[in-house]
């Protein structure tokens, strides 16, 4: 299987970590192209010895699965360069809110595209990630890709309209997380705790409840009451999350997540109908 990915992001990076690192794929089969910063090219081909190139006819000859892993405000001007160029490769797009339908339509053609949303921790084959298909792509196509993500991750299947939502909860997911982290750093610094021990203390406290969460038979729920002693300190400290209405802060923050995902689509059809219009 040769992968050609246009984009050399933190995304492009966290999947050929993962691919290359996890023995999924050889560095000769991925060869990558960036729009302008030829150091991360560089960088990318050191690190992962995979094939650098700035010609899209020479990635897309090449490769049988053509990764969009650009901003989605730059998918227009990339997959418009790379249009006369796509013969038989299956499209896969990891941006978030762009559709496969804005997609086939700045290809000018109803080529196979599967959408996926991976998350950064593809890096060391943690990610979770969706994927969706179009009509064009076929079973084999499916598995294929389904089968690359699950080599980096678990992979679920979903229908288009739920990848918004997927987006806001896993895609970003990983911001949040560390975002959480970053608090219950300062905060063990506010209670007097040394830095590193801190944040072992913090990971593996993390690292623990997630896998209990995956091995128990409870849910979550029922785990922090586990953990929560009546008049105790859990109490008293979810006491504080909830005068600052933390779980009300998560919903606002995936909600609004999501329906950030939903404007951007807007944008790709706007985007389309530039194209439409030319
Ligand atoms: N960063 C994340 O955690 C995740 C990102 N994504 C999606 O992945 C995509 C990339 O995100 P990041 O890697 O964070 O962005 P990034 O900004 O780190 O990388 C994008 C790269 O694409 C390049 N590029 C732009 N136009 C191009 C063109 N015409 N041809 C070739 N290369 C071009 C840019 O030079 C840049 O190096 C986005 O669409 C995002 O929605 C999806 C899941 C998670
Ligand atoms: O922030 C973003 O738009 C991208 C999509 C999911 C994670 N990063």
């Amino acid at each position: 299987m040769k992968i050609g990915v246009i984009g050399a992001g933190s995304m492009a990076e966290a999947l050929i970590s993962g691919l290359i690192n996890g023995n999924v794929v050889r560095p000769e089969q991925i060869a990558v192209c960036n729009r302008s910063d030829r150091s991360k090219l560089m960088y990318l081909q050191e690190h992962y010895h995979v094939t650098v190139t700035e010609d899209k006819k020479e990635l897309a000859d090449r490769s049988e699965i053509l990764i969009l892993a650009m901003k989605p405000k730059d998918v227009e001007e990339a997959v418009l360069t790379l249009r006369p160029y796509v013969k038989k490769q299956l499209i896969l797009s990891v941006l978030a809110g762009v559709t496969i339908e804005t997609i086939q339509h700045l290809l000018g053609k109803k080529a196979p595209v599967i959408r996926a949303m991976p998350n950064t921790s593809a890096a060391i084959r943690m990610s979770a990630t969706a994927i969706s298909a179009s009509g064009e792509a076929t079973m084999h196509q499916v598995k294929m890709a389904k089968h690359l993500f699950e080599t980096i991750g678990m992979v679920a299947v979903v229908e288009e309209d739920q990848l918004d939502a997927v987006t806001a909860l896993s895609g970003s997911g990983p911001a949040y997380v560390y975002y959480f982290i970053e608090a219950m750093e300062e905060a063990a610094a506010e209670v007097g705790l040394d830095q590193e021990i801190a944040k072992s203390l913090i990971l593996q406290t993390l690292a623990g409840a997630s896998e209990m969460l995956m091995q128990s038979e409870k849910q979550a729920g029922q785990l922090r009451k586990d953990v929560t002693s009546p008049g105790g300190t859990t109490e008293a400290g979810l006491e504080k999350l909830k005068d600052f209405q933390f779980s009300e802060a998560i919903i606002a923050c995936v909600k609004r997540a999501a329906e950030r995902s939903r404007e951007m689509q807007s944008g790709g059809q706007a985007a389309m109908e530039k194209v439409r219009k030319a």
